[in-house]
């Protein structure tokens, strides 16, 4: 693991301020693309590059069930997990349209579902069949922690053997609503009533039920709040262990990192928390549904590009957030100065 440890490369300010200059020549009023121009100068500063762009996306799926789930925490079946896998590989899921629509690479890797599935795409990495159910142990034991990772850091590996322009990490696991909300409390002193939501849409009652899951969560392993990866051994799951090593290696290998909603977030906050020179790399691409996304929001001080009330998971926010990347890029590379359009500047 002694990738875990390597601090990530540091934007490079000079080609944030060329393009923040750049900016300033185009055709519009400073600062009028809002947003988008800070996206474009903060991958100008990430890429390298005078002119950033983002054609080669590459989208890794992490799939896992939690024991959690026999606390009755989901409006949805444990074997579920499984058959969206099943879904993944045949093509019918949100996520596969979408890199599809975005001719983005998509790969899917087990990194320990219940019930095992072969097929020649699927990437197997299993780090056991289903965490252990973290109201009553901890989800997974040190060595199962370090395959997980292990498994997220592979796939950043092979994002950048393809050269890809911007990683994103999607996840599947049926209760993983409730490790995230676990985690989001151990990390940022929450208590489970103000961050806990419906997930795949329990109603008020079961709700309030999973309020009650997630307090004995945390009180069970209360020596491992604040240290991140103690928090994500104890709580879970393999799929979040597999983002977190994936965005931290993906920022080391210097690829900006899209983070899709409430799940993924918390993969993002724990590596950011293991090591703080990843934060500039990550980008927020929306705002889940899910009421407790905002507090991660909020202490990682990015701002999410959309908010469109979706609470789906795969990575399938970030993969609807990357055209407005690239309109940003191609605004920033194809219009015309001031001087070369002969537009009069500002008085
Ligand atoms: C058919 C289906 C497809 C999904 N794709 C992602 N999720 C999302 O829902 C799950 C988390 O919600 P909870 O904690 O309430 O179980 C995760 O698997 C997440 O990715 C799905 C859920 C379902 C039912
Ligand atoms: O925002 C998410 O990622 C999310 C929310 C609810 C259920 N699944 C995923």
């Amino acid at each position: 693991m002694h990738w875990l440890t390597q601090p990530c490369p540091i934007p490079d300010a000079a080609l944030y301020q060329a393009a923040q200059q750049r900016q300033a020549q185009l055709t519009k009023p400073t600062g009028a693309l809002g947003e988008l121009e800070t996206v474009v100068m903060r991958l100008a500063a990430l890429q390298r590059r005078e002119l950033p762009t983002l054609n080669a996306v590459h989208i890794s799926v992490f799939a896992a069930d939690h024991g959690v789930a026999d606390e009755a925490v989901s409006a949805f079946p444990q074997a579920v997990t499984t058959q969206m896998v099943a879904n993944f590989l045949h093509g019918g899921a949100a996520i596969n349209v979408l890199a599809q629509a975005l001719g983005a690479t998509l790969e899917v890797i087990d990194v320990g579902v219940k019930t095992a599935l072969t097929h020649p795409a699927l990437i197997s990495q299993r780090a056991g069949d289903g965490t252990a159910n973290s109201a009553l142990h901890p989800a997974m034991s040190h060595a199962q922690l370090h395959l997980a990772l292990q498994a997220g850091a592979d796939a950043a590996n092979r994002a950048h053997t393809q050269q890809a322009d911007l990683f994103i990490g999607g996840e599947m696991g049926i209760a993983n609503t409730t490790a995230a909300t676990a985690l989001y409390c151990a990390l940022l002193d929450l208590v489970p009533l103000e961050v806990t939501g419906a997930g795949t849409g329990l109603d008020r009652a079961g709700i309030l039920h999973k309020v009650t899951v997630v307090q004995r969560i945390l009180n069970l392993h209360r020596a491992a709040h604040h240290d991140p990866l103690e928090s994500l051994r104890c709580m879970g799951g393999f799929e979040i262990a597999a983002l977190t090593g994936a965005y931290l290696r993906a920022a080391q290998l210097g690829i900006p990192v899209l983070v899709d909603g409430f799940i993924s977030t918390a993969a993002a906050l724990l590596a950011a928390r293991i090591q703080p020179s990843m934060h500039p790399w990550l980008f927020l691409s929306h705002t889940s549904a899910e009421p407790g996304h905002a507090f991660a929001i909020d202490a990682l001080q990015l701002r999410p590009l959309l908010d469109l009330g979706m609470r789906l998971g795969e990575g399938s926010g970030a993969a609807v957030a990357v055209p407005l990347l690239r309109m940003a890029c191609a605004l920033h590379a194809g219009m015309a100065t001031f001087a070369e359009a002969a537009v009069a500047g500002k008085l």
